[in-house]
């Protein structure tokens, strides 16, 4: 597949030469984690930014920390536009009315910052710990359910139903308190993100495709028709109190000042004579939350109690900063007898915070970022871009380094407490690590992700003692993509309780 070479692309990034029309046959049919692989082998042969083609479709990835910086972020505005998406994108997103599909430009812009400042700002973060603290005790009981019957804990489940309990409320307060609605809208959001890669095949010759293909069609309507069903009545009672609120001022009947819907029904779109958004448009929005934040937290949970059941020393050691008299006597009660922690207490752990990015350094859920595609030509390693180019860059290989991190590959939550290992997340000055990406297209809900892990792995190191099934030196792990890279054996917890104080 490597006969023809592509010599009018010159200017390009170095590459395979290609099948004219088929491009690289072999990258067709893979997935972005297996791509990785053959990735690896042409970084290794062409350097640290090459170009793949996808049938038709060139793609640019990028596997440099300093390239990936002056991307993202030196030239952030060039490199924040997304590609043209296909035709099963399209009909999810409702035509791009979300933040991830939409172009980089004014609709985009609307709504990023009416999730950052007007959801994701930290009065409002607060405002939703109620949900979260149930979310954590779902989870609590069902963890405690299944040891005390002697079985062993499907760790992954349950924290995507907790998280998709707990992002449930922010986006619609606590309108969903039984948990088989919980259980279904989970079930039906993953079932769309796991069919994407095969409903990816629309995106060619759609007229032609879907009548191919119409069963994988109807597939897709029909998931949609169902989370329309789900949501739709839950937005529909959301505007129901609100209108309530403005009516008697003050919070609705939920308690719940504020939710996500709330926000959505005041936008104006810019562009479009200042509508109001759809309903339909609002599922997307309110799909976007639970798509984004469900299996990312939950797959990083499951990473980060797989290692501490491998290396019981490290548990040991976080269970002792948990414990220690610290945090009691920085707000001077005996907490002793609190069910939770609390999520303000969680701020001195250090080594708490130091165990989640190690998690995120060596296993983010996203091994690439969202496609990026230039808004103009532009300049990158002595290679000219053509507007419209799709560039991806590889996450996993950012935080695998060796010229930032020693041994990068072992789990040694220690170097984040190097004095000089002051990791900026958001990857503004530099690059060293970049779960949540870098730059303009980079993650929203940072924050809101960093809040779920400490508080989910403080409190659950604290109530349990975590062994596996499968033996601490059998743990396994290797990877799979599934929604996420999860692990390809998943870790079945053995719990023994240490503490849940006042359910005891
Ligand atoms: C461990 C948890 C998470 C990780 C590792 C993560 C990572 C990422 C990454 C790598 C991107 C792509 C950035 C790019 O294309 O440049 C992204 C985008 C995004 N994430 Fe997250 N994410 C997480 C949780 C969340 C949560 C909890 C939310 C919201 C509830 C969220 C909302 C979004 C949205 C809306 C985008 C699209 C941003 C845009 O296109 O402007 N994410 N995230």
């Amino acid at each position: 597949f490597w006969l023809v070479p592509t010599f009018k692309n010159r200017k390009l990034p170095p590459g395979p030469p290609t099948f004219p029309l088929v491009g690289n046959l072999v990258f067709v049919t893979k997935s972005s984690y297996g791509l990785k692989a053959i990735l690896r082998q042409l970084w290794a042969q062409y350097g640290p930014i090459v170009t793949v083609h996808f049938g038709p479709r060139r793609m640019i990835f990028v596997s440099d920390r300093h390239l990936a910086h002056e991307a993202l972020v030196q030239k952030g505005s060039v490199f924040a536009d997304r590609p043209v998406p296909g035709v099963a994108t399209r009909f999810v997103t409702s035509n791009q009315h979300n933040i991830n599909s939409a172009p980089y430009g004014d609709l985009w812009r609307l709504l990023r910052r009416n999730l950052t400042s007007g959801v994701f700002h930290s009065a409002r973060v607060r405002s939703f710990a109620r949900g979260r603290e149930r979310a954590l005790r779902a989870a609590v009981d069902l963890m405690r359910s299944e040891s005390e019957a002697g079985r062993s804990v499907d760790v992954l489940g349950v924290f995507r139903y907790a998280l998709c309990s707990s992002l449930l409320v922010m986006d619609f307060g606590t309108l969903v308190e039984d948990e088989k609605i919980v259980r279904e809208i989970e079930e039906e959001h993953r079932r769309l993100l796991l069919g994407f890669a095969r409903f990816n095949v629309f995106s060619i010759f759609p007229s032609i495709t879907k009548l191919v293909y119409k069963e994988r069609w109807r597939e897709l309507v029909e998931i949609r028709r169902r989370q329309e069903e789900m949501l739709l009545p839950l937005i529909r009672a959301r505007k129901e109190i609100v209108l309530k609120k403005l009516e008697g001022g003050g919070k609705g009947e939920d308690g719940f000042e504020f939710s996500y819907v709330d926000s959505l029904l005041d936008l104006e779109l810019p562009n479009e004579e200042g509508r109001r958004l759809t309903e339909g448009e609002i599922v997307t929005l309110c799909s976007e939350l639970l798509n984004a934040g469900i299996d990312t937290i939950a797959g990083t949970l499951q990473w980060v109690f797989a290692n501490l059941v491998k290396h019981p020393e490290i548990q040991e050691k976080l269970f002792a900063e948990i414990e220690s008299s610290t945090w009691r006597e920085i707000t001077g009660e005996n907490d002793d007898s609190a069910e939770f922690i609390p999520e303000e207490k969680l701020q001195g752990m250090e080594y708490l915070k130091a165990v989640v990015m190690e998690t995120l350094r060596l296993h983010p859920p996203n091994h690439f970022l969202l496609p990026h595609a230039v808004k103009e030509n532009v300049k990158i390693a002595g290679c000219v871009l053509p507007k419209g180019t799709i560039v991806n860059f590889a996450v996993s290989e950012m935080g695998l380094d060796e010229n930032v991190w020693e041994n990068p590959t072992e789990f040694k939550p220690e170097r984040f407490l190097e004095i000089n290992k002051d990791v900026d997340l958001t990857a503004t000055r530099e690059i060293t690590m970049m779960p949540f990406g870098a730059g303009r297209r980079s993650c929203p809900g940072l924050g809101v992700a960093m809040l779920h892990l400490q508080y989910f792995t403080a409190n659950l190191v604290r109530g349990f003692k975590w062994t596996a099934k499968q033996g601490t030196s059998e743990i396994d792990l290797s990877e799979k993509q599934e929604v996420g890279v999860v692990m390809k054996h998943p870790l079945e917890a053995v719990l023994v309780r240490r503490r849940i104080s006042n359910q005891s």
